[in-house]
């Protein structure tokens, strides 16, 4: 570990006189390194689609989804805005300041720790990296050990693409994350459970570093069955794409959970079940759409949670476990105990728990009794039930009718609040993200005001009062003698 402490101080000096060369604020170097990652990407697909698959079992058509498709469009994306993004924006200062002018600039922050996860080893290392990059930041990313081949792949490729004195890879697990830690970053991106999270917030204070946590939790899904039974069909393959079709649930974003009303309880069950079939056939083991659990340690989480006594005796389908191939079946639950940890822990894990309510409503404060989760998703046409999620609840992001796709959607920022996180990113955000709002404001010396300095009086105290108000026209009365100081 002496030698990796060696290491990291070697790779933070060459960043930190990279960033101090000037070099990394240029827009023609942000845009050399966005096309590099999009023809790294490109280059190596079929590596790239080896190496998930090896780690976690994805199938190549949810690799590029996920993963190298989203990469490519978000680094696009930012080629693209750049220009737009760093140009200073003008603030239009109030009358009171005049004759000065305000505006804001970007600054890149320095250099940064991006520490991704293990479940989109591809996206969540470079996404965070491409707002880097567009920030105009030299950047050390740390990926996970959870995704041993991923994470190679990605430290022996980024090198030959990328500026390696401004962009740096190092693999390692806590030891090394630790190591980082210690170290003085302008910013720090974590990608991670709130445990870890709370590490890094910690070590972060240190140095007074920001941070940007994307963390995770537990995403309810609501099914107002009232009004979406005509789109129920639709509405069945969304929620078993959120949990089944995408890393096998080990998605931050993945649905969690169900809460759906006891009368419509059955009739989901079963339609979650015909559709199951329908995507992974009758032996979803060998059906090559499903990705594995990436660890032991991860399997036996699982296998503890729905080994509890309780959890066993809900399960209505699914539930068999192979150890060796790391599979967990397609599982859901109806009812489990509410006490038990899979209710209260992040499932990560293809298992669906269905808990089933008297009216629907009650799902607001089901939801509003939990952690704020990342995502909620509710299935409702029902205008009023819209509006008191929107407003009761509190949560990273609401979608309604769909699952998972907010993320795919640049448009809009991605984050979570309180336990689900610190900070958002994604298009523009991930520029922001990575940037320091500076805010410019340029004096003139053409006139001075006498209230601005002391000795103070009542005179002076009457026209702050009204300049605070911005009431200029008593101001200039003021001035005028022609209203009396203590009329203010
Ligand atoms: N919001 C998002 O975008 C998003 C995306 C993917 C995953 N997640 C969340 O991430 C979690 C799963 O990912 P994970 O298992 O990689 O999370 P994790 O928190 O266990 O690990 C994340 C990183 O922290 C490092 N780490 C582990 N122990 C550490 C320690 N003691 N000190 C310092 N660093 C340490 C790991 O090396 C890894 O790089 C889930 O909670 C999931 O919801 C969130």
């Amino acid at each position: 570990m002496e030698d990796m402490k060696e290491t990291v101080e070697q790779s933070l000096r060459e960043m930190r006189e990279t960033f101090a060369s000037g070099r990394t604020r240029s827009v023609k170097w942000r845009k050399t390194q966005l096309r590099a990652i999009i023809e790294m990407v490109k280059d190596n697909e079929d590596k790239m689609c080896d190496v998930l698959f090896q780690d976690l079992g994805k199938h190549s058509t949810e690799a590029f989804r996920d993963e190298l498709g989203f990469v490519i469009r978000s680094a696009t994306t930012a080629l693209d805005c750049l220009d737009k993004w760093v140009v200073p924006r003008k603030s239009n200062l109030p009358l009171l300041f005049y004759p000065a002018k305000g505006k804001v600039i970007s600054e890149p922050y320095g250099t940064v720790l991006v520490m991704s996860s293990w479940n989109f080893p591809i996206s969540l290392s470079l996404d965070p990296l491409i707002g880097a990059i567009s920030g105009g930041n030299t950047v050390l990313l740390k990926s996970s050990e959870l995704s041993p081949n991923a994470s190679a792949f990605l430290a022996k490729t980024i090198p030959s693409y990328l500026d390696n004195k401004a962009i740096k890879v190092i693999e390692g697990g806590p030891d090394v994350a630790t190591i980082l830690l210690q170290q003085q970053w302008d910013k720090i991106f974590f990608t991670g459970s709130p445990k870890i999270g709370r590490i890094i917030l910690a070590a972060a204070a240190e140095h007074l570093t920001p941070v940007t946590l994307e963390l995770g939790g537990k995403c309810p899904t609501i099914v107002d069955h009232h009004s979406v039974s005509k789109d129920m069909k639709s509405v069945v393959k969304r929620i078993s794409g959120g949990k089944w079709g995408s890393c096998s649930g080990q998605a931050c974003i993945s649905v969690d959970y169900v809460l759906v009303e006891q009368s419509f309880a059955s009739p989901l069950i079963e339609m979650l079940k015909t559709t199951v079939k329908s995507f992974f056939g009758d032996n979803p083991k060998e059906s090559g759409c499903l990705s594995k659990i990436v660890s032991k340690k991860h399997f036996q989480r699982l296998a503890r949670l729905l080994n509890d006594p309780g959890v066993k005796a809900s399960i209505v389908y699914g539930g068999s476990m192979d150890e060796d191939k790391l599979f967990v079946e397609p599982t859901i639950l109806l009812d489990p105990p509410l006490d038990s940890e899979i209710m209260n822990e992040e499932i990560f894990g293809p298992i669906l728990p269905i808990i089933t309510l008297r009216d629907i409503q009650e799902s607001i404060g089901f939801i509003k009794s939990k952690p704020k989760p990342l995502a909620i998703y509710a299935f409702t046409k029902d205008e009023n039930l819209k509006t008191r999620i929107l407003s009761e609840t509190s949560s990273g992001s609401v979608t309604f009718n769909d699952v998972m796709i907010q993320y795919m959607c640049d448009a809009l920022p991605f984050g979570g609040v309180g336990e689900s996180g610190i900070g958002r990113y994604h298009g523009k955000y991930s520029f922001e993200c990575f940037s320091h709002e500076k805010a410019i404001m340029e004096g003139s010396l053409a006139m001075d005001l006498e209230a601005r300095y002391p000795p103070w009086n009542s005179f002076k105290l009457a026209f702050i009062r009204l300049a605070f108000r911005e009431a200029y026209f008593k101001l200039v009365l003021l001035m005028l003698g022609l209203i009396k100081v203590r009329d203010q």
